[in-house]
């Protein structure tokens, strides 16, 4: 949805989505809803990471001769995405964080420095190809009539890891995706301790939030890694960001700064948390979060 939203923003939408054959129907419908004027199919199955998704990727710039590619920067999308550059000789935008048009053409914005500045670049021939940082763009384009083809893709046979064998993990949490929560209530090394993490499980349960964490309350062990909010953790822009005890490191407001509504629980006035919050509270949070969290209970019931 954040691509095409993104690409819809500056010019047509056109999505490709690969994956097993039995997938693709519900994948290219989800794309349409997204707001895809076209989708093209490709199925890809096995365990090869990159380079199949780069062959389909291939087919289909070479059909549609794109201004832009925009792929997902994750662990596989940025596979894809550099074979994709490679094989094009395309140059490739990393990570970016919004993408704009100017009278020469596209240009795309990453956030440098753990945040602290913008930039901007464009390619001076293309098409660019551009992985795109998880949740950090807010457009979003209107559903469109499904227009699905099928692509004819080649298999490059170009070698790529494979995976040979994997253990799945239990999700056993029945709060929101933290990447893509509206509300996020996050905890930082404030809180003390494991057992003390648990006001923030209390307040964002309250919520109906997603819980996150600062770095240094990870590697405290509060709470797992897949909660930590950052430049090296997750990227996220929720409705509301409740910080309770995270001072607001650099590489802490890389990850949340674009949080629409920003709330602060820190006892130390001067954290600079509060340079970014809407609405600060300056206190000690094992006495403001319990009150917090009963308020809210009470207002629901
Ligand atoms: C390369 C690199 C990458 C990094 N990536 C990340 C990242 O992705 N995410 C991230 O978060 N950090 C990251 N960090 C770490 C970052 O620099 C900070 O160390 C970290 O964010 C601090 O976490 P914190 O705010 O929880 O802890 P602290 O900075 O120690 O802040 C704790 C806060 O809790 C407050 N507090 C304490 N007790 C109470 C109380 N009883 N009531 C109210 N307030 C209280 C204190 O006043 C303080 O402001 C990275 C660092 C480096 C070098």
């Amino acid at each position: 949805a954040e691509a095409i939203g993104a690409a819809a923003s500056i010019g047509t939408p056109i999505a490709v989505v690969t994956g097993p054959a039995d997938a693709l129907p519900g994948l290219a419908e989800q794309a349409a809803s997204f707001g895809a004027a076209r989708v093209h199919t490709a199925v890809v199955e096995g365990a090869e990471l990159g380079a199949p998704a780069a062959d389909a990727f291939e087919a289909a710039a070479r059909l549609v001769q794109p201004e832009l590619v925009l792929v997902p920067a994750t662990v596989e999308g940025r596979e894809a995405a550099g074979r994709l550059a490679a094989r094009l000789r395309a140059p490739i935008a990393a990570d970016i964080v919004g993408v704009a048009r100017d009278e020469q053409g596209v240009v795309v914005r990453h956030s440098v420095y753990g945040g602290a500045y913008d930039v901007e670049s464009a390619a001076t021939y293309g098409p660019l190809i551009a992985t795109m940082r998880l949740g950090s763009i807010d457009d979003r384009a209107e559903a469109a009539a499904p227009d699905v083809q099928p692509l004819e893709v080649t298999a490059s046979g170009w070698r790529a890891a494979t995976i040979e064998s994997f253990e799945p993990i239990a999700q056993v949490s029945t709060r929101p995706d933290l990447r893509t929560a509206k509300r996020i209530v996050s905890g930082g090394r404030g809180l003390g301790s494991k057992e003390q993490f648990a006001l923030i499980e209390q307040l964002a349960d309250t919520l109906g939030a997603a819980v996150g964490a600062s770095r240094a309350a990870v590697d405290a062990g509060y709470v797992e890694p897949s909660a930590q909010v950052g430049q090296t953790g997750t990227s996220v822009s929720p409705d509301l960001y409740l910080a309770v005890g995270i001072s607001g490191a650099i590489q802490h407001r890389a990850g949340m700064q674009t949080a629409k509504t920003i709330v602060a629980i820190d006892r130390d006035a001067s954290a600079p948390i509060f340079e970014i919050a809407d609405l600060g509270v300056v206190g000690d949070l094992f006495t403001i979060v319990p009150q917090l969290t009963a308020a809210l209970e009470a207002r629901k019931g």
